[in-house]
């Protein structure tokens, strides 16, 4: 268990954490979700202590602080952070990099041969590593943090580089994870994926943390429907929202108009088929669940 106390980061004046306080538990898998340079990375430096936060305080299963170098050495046997790409030796295996971790972690070895022919790494593992592909690369960082198998595993785009097999491979080997107790947290920008099996999302702005069950609440969107169309245009929103004031309208940045309405209104959906119809021709659009892409367009929007 984590307990993050009134955390706050500062750096030259700017609050990137903001008095966060929340509880992450066993058995969870966290997704931390925000745009590039918004403090998802400063927060799991905060819990490795290779940041001291300018107040506040970490707690891990009810007793461990960073208070001494001793207890340090205790919460990092609990703790794991991903390797990075760039900490790999090119000159060594990946399975020399797998008995690596085991060793410094004292897990079991068994692990190893398990979580090779769980990723598939069999024609590989033991050549160097400065032959391997990025995919190849990731793979094996995120087998080392599972060959270490700490109850607690950061992770920070733990799905870079990896093709649509592996990012499921790599899902499926994380629920797994969560079954077995393990709190696990993991910072990405692949929302559809994140969706499949976080417990909790997080949504980081202004230095807080907020959950998006509170977000869906607080912004009233709670079963909301959408209707996407593509290729849209700021003269057609323009008219979308003249035509349906009461409406929340966006124009993406990929030129996508979203429209959102109740649910239950299907005299709403109707009305604005109609208008599509009549407005936007030769083109079609769908009708889906407010997801959490498009949750966050209308967070950072
Ligand atoms: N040591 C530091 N000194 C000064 N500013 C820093 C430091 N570390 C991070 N920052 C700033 O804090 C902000 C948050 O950075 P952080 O790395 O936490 O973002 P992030 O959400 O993880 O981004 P990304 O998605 O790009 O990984 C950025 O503006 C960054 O420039």
């Amino acid at each position: 268990m984590i307990e993050l106390r009134s955390i706050g980061v500062n750096f030259s004046g700017r609050d990137i954490l903001k008095e966060v306080s929340i509880t992450f538990h066993p058995g969870e898998i966290i997704g931390l979700v925000a745009p590039n340079g918004t403090g998802k990375s400063t927060l799991m430096n905060v819990i490795m202590n290779y940041l001291q936060p300018n107040s506040g305080k970490v707690r891990f299963n009810n007793e461990l602080e960073y208070t001494t170098k001793k207890n340090e050495v205790k919460i990092h046997k609990l703790l794991s952070m991903m390797p990075d790409q760039s900490d790999l030796y090119n000159h060594l295996s990946g399975k020399q990099h797998l008995k690596l971790y085991s060793s410094m972690w004292d897990s079991n070895p068994q692990l190893i041969e398990n979580t090779i022919a769980a990723l598939g790494m069999e024609s590989y593992v033991n050549k160097k590593t400065g032959t391997y592909s990025l995919g190849m690369r990731q793979r094996l960082c995120f087998a080392m943090q599972i060959v270490s198998d700490t109850q607690i595993m950061l992770m920070d785009e733990v799905m870079n580089g990896l093709d649509p097999t592996q990012v499921e491979i790599i899902s499926q080997i994380l629920v797994k994870k969560r079954e077995e107790g393990k709190t696990i947290i993991i910072a990405s920008h692949l929302l559809e994926n994140l969706e499949k099996y976080a417990n909790r999302i997080f949504f980081v702005k202004n230095g807080n943390l907020d959950s998006t069950e509170d977000i869906h609440r607080n912004l009233g969107v709670n079963g909301n429907m959408v209707i996407r169309v593509p290729e849209g245009t700021p003269e057609l929103k323009q008219k979308l929202s003249v035509a349906f004031p009461e409406l929340d309208i966006q124009l993406l940045a990929n030129s996508v108009i979203l429209i959102e309405f109740p649910k239950n209104e299907s005299g709403t959906l109707e009305n604005i088929s109609a208008f599509l119809n009549e407005n936007h021709e030769h083109q079609t659009f769908s009708v889906g669940k407010m997801t959490l892409s498009d949750l966050y367009s209308k967070y950072y929007h």
